[in-house]
């Protein structure tokens, strides 16, 4: 028995959800490029959830759902008070937040599965509202209850600011969710289904999802990204401060991939954004930083940026607190972790790999009391 480190390479599951290939990304066949140019979010998450694209009135229905859901147990509002919200990093506190969602849903273990597709629902919706409940609360601003005339993207913005967003924000904030919202078999989805796959619940898996997404080589790099920006400050310092890295060996965040040889093809149209929005708020030093970070980068290592690099930007441009980063990749990739559990639970077997041993062959025990 050999390893593979990392299991790179590793066909683990089969799946009918998203698939790259030669680096091109398909959610159910559909290009991601024209999922992002022309659908709503909430029609991914009903592609993603039933295979198929909604009709109208299927949208409708789905729509009307999560906007019925969105609304959290007072408990867990109250919750926030527990701990000191200013020092809690909001991953650390979307975590608990869902773990504890699932302590008031009467449904939690009921594994049939029309109860496991009404779970997924609720948790769509509900995150969010944990998400930007968290961030007002913090503040010391009252959460803010969704709307029902807007749309997904929009709420979510209304919910965290207070004020209806611009419709290049909800365009933009649109396509960044439907760009994250499903990766394969990317490590927090892995760990997902693996959660679900000892038939544990829906809540533990997403919890266990969230927890995988929070390290910076996955989701948390878009929040390191913008701690990079910042530090560069200006374009004039982007080439020393990368050459510097590079010098000492460090990984640029927002740079590399797994998968991707020639590069994520959710990029450039993050990439395309934040160059809209950073000029639209007289703040275009940040995609020119971007892209001079780019430009060396990729000259010197030959890796070029993933998803995480041109997010921060984009939502920065937004007026999004950069520890939100990370919490907002969760608000659309729970829907793909949710498809993911679903599809577990259809064809389920447990998964359990093996590990090569490589510690010590054979001890002989001895008495405490008897080791030097
Ligand atoms: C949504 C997402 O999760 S997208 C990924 C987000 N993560 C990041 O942006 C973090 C930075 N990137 C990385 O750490 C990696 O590229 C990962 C984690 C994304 C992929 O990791 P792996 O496939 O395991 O590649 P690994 O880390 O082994 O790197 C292979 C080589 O490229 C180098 N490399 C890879 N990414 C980077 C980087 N961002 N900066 C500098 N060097 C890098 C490594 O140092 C390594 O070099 P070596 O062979 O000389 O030791
Ligand atoms: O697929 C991966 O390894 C990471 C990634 O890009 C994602 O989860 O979107």
């Amino acid at each position: 028995m050999t390893a593979t480190r990392g299991l790179e390479g590793v066909v683990a599951t089969t799946s009918s959800i998203s698939s790259i290939i030669d680096d091109t990304l398909t959610y159910v066949g559909y290009n991601i490029d024209d999922l992002t140019n022309n659908a709503t979010f909430e029609e991914v998450i009903y592609l993603l959830w039933h295979l198929k694209l909604p009709t109208k009135s299927e949208l409708q229905e789905l729509t009307d759902q999560l906007a019925e859901n969105m609304a959290l147990p007072q408990e867990v509002l109250d919750h926030f008070k527990m701990y000191n919200i200013k020092e809690v990093h909001p991953m650390a506190a979307l975590r608990s937040a869902v773990s504890l969602l699932g302590l008031y849903d009467d449904q939690a273990d009921v594994m049939e599965e029309e109860a496991n597709y009404m779970k997924a629902v609720r948790l769509q919706a509900k995150i969010p509202t944990i998400v930007t409940s968290f961030a007002r609360i913090r503040n010391g601003q009252e959460p803010i209850a969704p709307r029902k005339d807007l749309g997904f993207a929009a709420n979510f913005l209304y919910m965290l600011t207070g004020k209806e967003p611009e419709p290049i924000e909800i365009e933009a904030f649109n396509k960044a969710l439907v760009l994250h919202a499903d990766h394969e078999l990317n490590a927090s989805t892995f760990t997902a289904r693996v959660c679900v796959a000892t038939l544990s619940d829906v809540y533990s898996g997403v919890t266990a999802a969230i927890g995988a997404l929070k390290g910076p080589l996955h989701g948390g790099a878009n929040e390191q990204v913008m701690k990079m920006l910042t530090e560069v400050g200006s374009v004039e310092n982007a080439e020393s401060y990368i050459l510097d890295k590079l010098e000492k060996k460090e990984k640029i965040m927002g740079f590399g991939h797994r998968v991707y040889r020639q590069g994520d093809p959710r990029a450039k149209h993050l990439k395309e954004m934040s160059k809209k929005l950073t000029e639209l708020r007289g703040e275009s030093k940040y995609y020119e930083m971007s892209a001079k970070i780019e430009e060396v980068f990729t000259a010197n290592k030959g890796l070029p940026p993933n998803v995480d690099f041109y997010s921060a930007s984009v939502y920065h441009s937004l007026g999004i607190d950069h520890d939100l980063f990370t919490p907002i990749f969760a608000v659309s990739r729970v829907s793909g972790w949710l498809a993911h559990i679903l599809e577990q639970y259809s064809n389920n077997r447990l998964i359990r790999p093996r590990a090569d041993y490589i510690g010590p062959g054979k001890q002989e025990y001895v008495p405490v009391d008897e080791r030097g």
